[in-house]
């Protein structure tokens, strides 16, 4: 019941980072009538002069929209983002073609993560009841007197008592680091090989240097680059490599030598000069999964985000998992009534499955794309897709599809796919064992004639 609800709802909440998952649930929790305080460790970027230039895009998809349309953000969202109606593959010989992601124009969206960032936290601080404190930085999660400890920007330690905590502080999580402190719990935590690193496209002449609605991407095997368009008809390229070989390249000559032999076409759209520059400017970052379970501490923690599920992302969902976390926990807290001590323990049981279930499918893909993933392979399996989809809609949809384009629980679709792989071999043998006793028959008929 309403009074129940009112009863048991958390009064303050305390939301420890304001990042995109953060600033996002502070949305949904303001919508709710609960005090919101959002603590976040860096200033307020919607203040700070030092722009830091690159501007960083992301793919918004299905997930990620709805749980947008939840808190009536997504037109808004979706009217800065740039739609990418497939990808254009760029092969080692500069040829370049479209693989669409779907029929009429099926698109997902490129958007700014800082402008997103920014429009999340400013609706939020327009709702009344929240409270963002940006150079909090927390240091203490004291679980038996709940109670949290925060840096302040003077550096004094501050501590406050909140109902409830929810920690959306990344993949570097401090309310993590202290529910691993508490009996049961389960972390696992794994680099891999590849770092990546930022390089920017900038616009000719006011235009865009390549075809904008489209997700470029330049796959060779052992390394990749990707590129999304941005509003200010810049891409922003994203090179994937071992970190054994970027360590080899090391002066201006081996990264124009590397971009010959590899990406020839990209260097005149970058330009010599800025991707010499660039190169070395920008940091080769790490890429790392984290699972843990569970996601609560009684009825007075949980995490959400990277946090909870950070994943390698080679399957660009990263955010759009993390803002259907929003999604699934309020359902619950509504399911719930609002009753922590039920909902939580709920929320762990329910979403844990599908968060490790991207993290699978997103380590695969880093796996797949290293082995498989060239232009003409990349081409002949999305070709396959779509014969087999054309030709059993309702029974084959593309992996990519499912995780992209649908809102099936990311554990269902990998046991949609298995099943389906089952199916399409079945089929395979069928078809096969067809035509060979066919051409038997046939040849049989011959030789009676
Ligand atoms: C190269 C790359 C490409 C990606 N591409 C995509 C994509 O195309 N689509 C997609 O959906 N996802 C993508 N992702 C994933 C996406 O960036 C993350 O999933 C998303 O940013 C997670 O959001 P978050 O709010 O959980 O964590 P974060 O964005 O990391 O935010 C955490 C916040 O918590 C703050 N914080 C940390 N510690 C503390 C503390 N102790 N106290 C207070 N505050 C703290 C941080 O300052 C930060 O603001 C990509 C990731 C990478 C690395
Ligand atoms: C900003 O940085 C990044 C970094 C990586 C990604 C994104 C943004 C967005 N990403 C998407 N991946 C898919 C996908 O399903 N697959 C299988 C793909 C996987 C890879 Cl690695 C790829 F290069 C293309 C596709 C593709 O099909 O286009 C989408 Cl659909 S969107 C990956």
């Amino acid at each position: 019941s309403a009074a129940a609800a009112a009863a048991t709802a958390p009064k303050r909440v305390a939301i420890v980072g304001g990042g995109l998952v953060g600033a996002l649930n502070a949305v949904y929790f303001a919508r709710r009538g609960c005090n919101v305080d959002v603590y976040e460790a860096r200033d307020d970027i919607r203040q700070s002069k030092t722009y830091s230039g690159r501007s960083i895009n992301l793919a918004l998809s299905t997930r990620g929209i709805q749980a947008l349309k939840d808190v009536g953000l997504d037109e808004m969202v979706v009217a800065t983002g740039i739609p990418m109606y497939g990808r254009m593959i760029h092969n080692p010989t500069g040829g370049k073609y479209v693989v669409p992601y779907g029929k009429d124009n099926q698109a997902i969206l490129s958007v700014d993560r800082r402008k997103l960032n920014e429009l999340l936290l400013t609706t939020a601080e327009k709702l009344p009841n929240v409270s963002l404190h940006f150079e909090h930085k927390l240091t203490e999660v004291d679980v038996k007197a709940r109670n949290l400890t925060l840096r302040a920007p003077d550096r004094s330690t501050i501590t406050v008592k909140p109902d409830l905590v929810v920690g959306s502080d990344g993949a570097y999580s401090s309310v993590r680091r202290h529910l691993l402190q508490q009996p049961r719990f389960n972390y696992a935590q794994t680099y891999i090989a590849h770092g990546y690193k930022e390089l920017t496209i900038p616009p000719v002449d006011g235009k865009f240097a390549m075809e904008a609605n489209y997700l470029h991407i330049w796959p060779r095997h052992e390394f990749m680059m990707i590129a999304l368009p941005n509003q200010d008809r810049s891409f922003t390229c994203t090179l994937f490599m071992p970190f054994d070989i970027f360590a080899t390249i090391s002066t201006p000559e081996l990264v124009l030598a590397f971009f010959r032999e590899n990406f020839a076409d990209a260097i005149p759209l970058i330009g010599q000069e800025r991707l010499v520059s660039d190169f070395f400017t920008n940091p080769t970052s790490t890429l790392m999964m984290v699972k843990c379970s569970p996601y609560h501490i009684d009825d007075f923690a949980v995490i959400i985000g990277d946090a909870a599920h950070a994943m390698v992302p080679f399957y660009g969902q990263g955010m759009n998992c993390g803002f259907e976390d929003c999604t699934v926990l309020h359902r619950l807290l509504g399911e719930h009534n609002m009753d922590l001590a039920t909902a939580l323990p709920a929320y762990s049981k329910e979403r844990n499955p599908d968060a490790e279930a991207i993290c699978d499918l997103a380590l695969h893909n880093y796996v797949e794309m290293r082995h498989h993933v060239t232009s003409t392979s990349f081409l002949l399996r999305k070709k396959l897709d779509s014969l087999l989809h054309s030709l059993m809609p309702n029974t084959f949809i593309p992996l990519y599809t499912m995780v992209t384009f649908s809102r099936i629980p990311y554990a269902e679709v990998i046991e949609r796919q298995k099943w389906q792989d089952r199916v399409v071999s079945r089929a395979g043998y069928l078809l096969l064992g067809a035509s060979v006793l066919g051409a038997a028959l046939l040849a049989k008929q011959r030789l009676t004639k």
